[in-house]
């Protein structure tokens, strides 16, 4: 927790304020604006619990975001007080916000059912193959036209899938429509306008351009996205234009009664903070990740070399949408973190970075692809894992540390390059901010790279300027028009280096990206991301002795004396991985899987849903996927242990009823002759079963025709 002391001191003429909530992927803020000089002055920033609690997870406490932004915002507005300022000087609130991070709460008590999933977790890689599954040959690409976006963990349509298949608290709301889903600007706005008394359920187009649900052309939730995904539109927020006067903080804080007029995601706010406004300006932020944006204005670019397409901003409800072509780097201020905590090279990364790195003149042709969570643009390969390479018996923690760096540089290259390919005109300068960018080598390592001169901005934050702006925009204290003809950058870095020498270096840098690439297959993935301890046969200490194949000096005992059994484990022993592989395999869903030795048919997910089917007393079935006509069949099977014993799949309909699909059922089943054991048996290849084939293929045509 840190307050940001150095405060202009006022002269007595008051100017209309703007504050700004800005919710990031480490740090909540509360900055408070003179609205058109755009000074800052008061702000206030308290550090969030990051929380993982598997390898490759990462997850936020959603009470907590709004706890900070409350603590935040009245350590703020008690600076103002010192300035001579009130409470009531604040005209009006915009919202920025770290993106795709996605939060499912119960619409009637507020509470969150799951925590936050935030961008970066990568626990929906099987929910990936699942969805790619459902598309003509596997094209990850296949949904770009109509939402601008590849089919990757890193947005939140995957997240809410994953939390409707594996959270058995999501599933009920939403069979009790009791569910909501937001990104995280939909969930402060939700709370500060009320919560359960009428909150006001709306995000900004920005947001959900990173969902993977909105069409890019209609602005609005897509039929065909939301049916592919099995999300339900009523639990999701309203969408609408970044900067319009959405409601007013009726929550009882210190901000009650200020409206709020102006939501943009934290990288489309640092375009307009930018003031890159233009068609043809770009800006490249630098923090956690990297995330470059190119305005293309009101023409909408379709990327054919691995960018994605987004919405930059729609400044009102009657105003066009601004487009934006992006280059999304996941690790970049994150590799020195990882320098620092994991390898212990890096005491202090804002002090020693720069000084250590600058030690050595070169990197000594070591490269570092820090693709700890896969890579994003413009590969968009999840199966990637980073690499230190070209490592001698010469290598000093300066080199690897400098290699880092250089990391980012040749990803925003990396960018760059299909950028031009896409748009047919070099960027001939780049705006840069974040705090990443107060390194001098980097800025300098970066101009030297790409060979473009980099402009950096007078201020590390322009995230939060943004949506200041625009917030102020709508109530007409801040013009946007106006805000056009302010020069941003402060510093400048030129080129040094030539031609030759950057293209040689950047030809090995592709050479080390081709060996991170494929690193993780879908089983190694598995066991390194920690699904294996989710997807775990847990047995009882009792059961498990009964198991004599299994070798004990692979299992990990803990403290209720059950034995964890990682995949690998369970591998020998023969049936019950038989049973583990065929749900990995074959399941549409991420299944939790808790296995009592003893019967080994029963898993708790498929308990849970069997009861439920149960309660319903009979087999509603839907609409068939197949054939599009609704039955509503009684089933033969009376006991959930006849259910279990039988062993359909249990797929979901939209409203998230359990269907059974029975394999030996003839007429009378949603995909008729199909025996999954059967299909199991003839098929080891990893391929989806014949059952779900057909569904998936049937689902597939009828949605995208
Ligand atoms: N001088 C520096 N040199 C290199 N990296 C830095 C420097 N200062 C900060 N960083 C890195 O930049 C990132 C700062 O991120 P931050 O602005 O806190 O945003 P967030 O984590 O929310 O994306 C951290 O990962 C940190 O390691
Ligand atoms: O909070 P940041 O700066 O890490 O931003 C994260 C991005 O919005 C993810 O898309």
């Amino acid at each position: 927790m840190s307050a940001e002391p150095e405060m202009p001191v006022r002269d007595g003429s008051k100017k209309p304020l703007v504050a700004v909530i800005d919710d990031g992927t480490k740090t909540v803020r509360f900055v408070i604006y003179e609205a058109e000089c755009s000074e800052e002055l008061a702000s206030y920033q308290m550090d969030k619990t990051e929380v993982q609690p598997h390898e490759g997870w990462s997850e936020q406490d959603p009470y907590e975001i709004m706890h900070h932004i409350k603590l935040c915002a009245e350590n703020a507005i008690d600076q103002l007080t010192e300035l001579g300022y009130s409470k009531d000087d604040i005209i009006t609130l915009g919202i920025t916000n770290q993106r795709e991070t996605t939060i499912a709460w119960d619409k009637y008590t507020g509470e969150p059912l799951h925590p936050a999933i935030a961008w970066n977790d990568i626990r929906t890689d099987s929910t990936v193959d699942a969805i790619l599954a459902k598309v003509p040959d596997r094209n990850k690409n296949y949904l770009k036209n109509i939402c601008g976006l590849p089919i990757s963990p890193y947005f939140s349509a995957l997240k809410m899938r994953w939390l409707k298949d594996n959270v058995k608290a999501v599933r009920r709301a939403s069979r009790d429509k009791r569910l909501l889903f937001g990104t995280v600007d939909s969930w402060i706005l939700w709370n500060l306008t009320g919560g359960p008394q009428d909150g006001l359920h709306v995000t900004d187009v920005t947001n959900a351009s990173r969902t993977l649900l909105m069409n890019l052309e209609t602005l609005n939730w897509d039929p065909v996205l939301c049916r592919l995904f099995g999300i339900h539109r009523d639990t999701l927020a309203e969408i609408r234009s970044s900067s319009e006067v959405y409601g007013t903080v009726r929550d009882g804080s210190v901000l009650d009664g200020i409206s709020i007029s102006g939501i943009l995601g934290n990288q489309q706010s640092a375009l307009v903070g930018q003031n890159c406004l233009s068609a043809g300006q770009a800006k490249n932020t630098y923090r956690s990740g990297c995330f470059l944006l190119y305005n293309t204005g009101t023409r909408r670019v379709n990327s054919t070399h691995g960018l994605i397409t987004t919405i930059a901003y729609k400044l009102g409800p009657d105003q066009p949408p601004i487009y934006a072509l992006e280059g999304s780097i996941a690790v970049a201020g994150g590799a020195m973190k990882f320098l620092r905590d994991n390898l212990r090279l890096i005491r202090d990364v804002s002090q020693d970075t720069e000084h250590i790195a600058g030690q050595v003149f070169s990197t000594g042709d070591v490269y570092f692809v820090p693709a700890f969570s896969g890579l994003y643009a413009p590969y968009w390969r999840k199966d990637a894992r980073g690499i230190i390479c070209g490592l001698t018996a010469f290598t000093t923690k300066n080199h690897i540390i400098r290699a880092g760096l250089e990391a980012v540089c040749f990803q925003t290259r990396d960018i760059l390059e299909a950028m031009n390919k896409d748009c047919g005109m070099p960027l001939s300068k780049l705006h840069v901010d974040g705090k990443m960018s107060s390194n001098d080598l980097l800025m300098q390592l970066q101009a030297d790279l790409t060979g473009i001169p980099v402009l950096r901005a007078q201020s590390w934050d322009m995230s939060a300027l943004g949506v200041g702006i625009v917030a102020g925009h709508s109530v007409g204290v801040w013009s946007c028009d106006k805000w056009k003809h302010h020069a941003t950058h402060a510093d400048t870095f030129l080129p040094t280096t030539t031609d030759d020498d950057r293209d040689a270096r950047y030809t090995k840098w592709k050479m080390a990206v081709q060996r991170s690439l494929g690193w993780a297959t879908t089983k190694k993935s598995i066991t390194m991301t920690g699904q294996a301890k989710r997807k775990s046969i847990v047995a009882s200490q009792k059961s498990l002795e009964s198991i004599s194949s299994i070798d004990s000096r692979n299992n990990s005992q803990d403290h209720n004396g059950k034995i964890d059994l990682g995949i690998e484990t369970a591998i020998l022993d023969e049936g019950v991985n038989a049973y583990v592989d065929d749900l990995l395999r074959y399941s549409a869903r991420d299944y939790p899987i808790e296995v009592p030795v003893e019967n080994v048919k029963v898993d708790r997910t498929i308990l849970d849903d069997a009861e439920y089917f149960m309660s319903k007393k009979e087999c509603d079935y839907g609409t068939c996927r197949c054939c599009d006509t609704r039955r509503r069949i009684m089933t033969d099977w009376k006991t959930i242990e006849e259910i279990i014993e039988n062993d359909p799949e249990i797929i979901f309909d939209s409203d998230d009823n359990p269907i059974l699909v029975e394999p030996h059922k003839g007429e009378n089943v949603l995909v008729s002759n199909a025996n999954v054991r059967d299909s199991t048996a003839s098929n080891k290849t990893g391929e989806p079963s014949t059952i779900l084939k057909k569904i998936c293929n049937k689902f597939t045509d009828i949605s995208m025709t």
